[in-house]
């Protein structure tokens, strides 16, 4: 789990200047190690259309042995058998949703020490922590928790893999690496660019050079 968590791209449609097809084989050409379908917000794909992009999303992934999960939709986790899902405090009963997924990878946002102990305790592969730094994206964010806040769940000897998230950008992932993460998870600083495939590798760069330096 740790290794894939290394460059975690979230993305859905509205988030892309471009196709997104397009978007996600040049992030995995570029070196994302684990991709989330997240299709939320203004003008996001509902219904066959949700469904259909998701289907063209999930082949480019396995075609590339890419983890590839979706963001809230169970229901459409299970239709495409997808390799796991993310789910947030307000997505529903974590132990409930681990016995309807089986042995699926399951991601859990947490926002403090609380939240991470239970997650762990009601079973999540990883847990996504953050906002790690101001965001755009996603408009209904906790306060800015920063890198401190997962360099404090190790100190509290939490273990399970962890992916930081929220304005993480190639300037400013190196503390959320120093602070313990396992990776980094970000959306912009990929979706937003006109070369995608460029973003990533110079993002699995900075990366890795913040292990080897650490
Ligand atoms: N989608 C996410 N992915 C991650 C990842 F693990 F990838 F880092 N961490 C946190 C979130 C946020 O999840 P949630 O709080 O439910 O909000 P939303 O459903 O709007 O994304
Ligand atoms: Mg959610």
């Amino acid at each position: 789990m740790k290794k894939h968590l290394k460059l975690y791209f979230v993305m859905g449609s509205v988030n892309c200047l471009k196709n997104p097809v397009e978007v996600l084989s040049e992030a995995i050409d570029g070196g994302i190690t684990m991709f989330q379908y997240r299709e939320k917000g203004k003008g996001a794909l509902e219904g066959e259309d949700k469904l259909q992009l998701g289907k063209k999303l999930q082949s480019l992934c396995n075609q590339n042995n890419i983890p590839f999960i979706v963001n809230d939709d169970i229901n459409l986790a299970l239709e495409l058998d997808a390799d796991g899902i993310h789910i947030g405090q307000e997505d529903g009963d974590v132990s409930k949703i681990r016995k309807f997924i089986g042995r699926k990878i399951l991601g859990v946002s947490a926002h403090d020490l609380s939240e991470a102990t239970e997650a762990v305790k009601t079973g999540a592969n990883y847990i996504g922590v953050g906002p790690m730094y101001e965001t755009k994206t996603k408009l209904d964010t906790n306060e800015v928790a920063g890198p401190d806040m997962i360099r404090q769940l190790r100190q509290n000897n939490i273990e399970i893999p962890i992916v930081g998230i929220g304005g993480i950008n190639q300037q400013n992932l190196k503390p959320v690496i120093n602070a313990g993460a396992d990776g980094v998870a970000l959306i912009s600083a990929i979706s937003s660019l006109k070369q995608p495939r460029e973003a990533a590798s110079n993002l699995i760069e900075s990366i890795n050079d913040s292990f080897v330096n650490e």
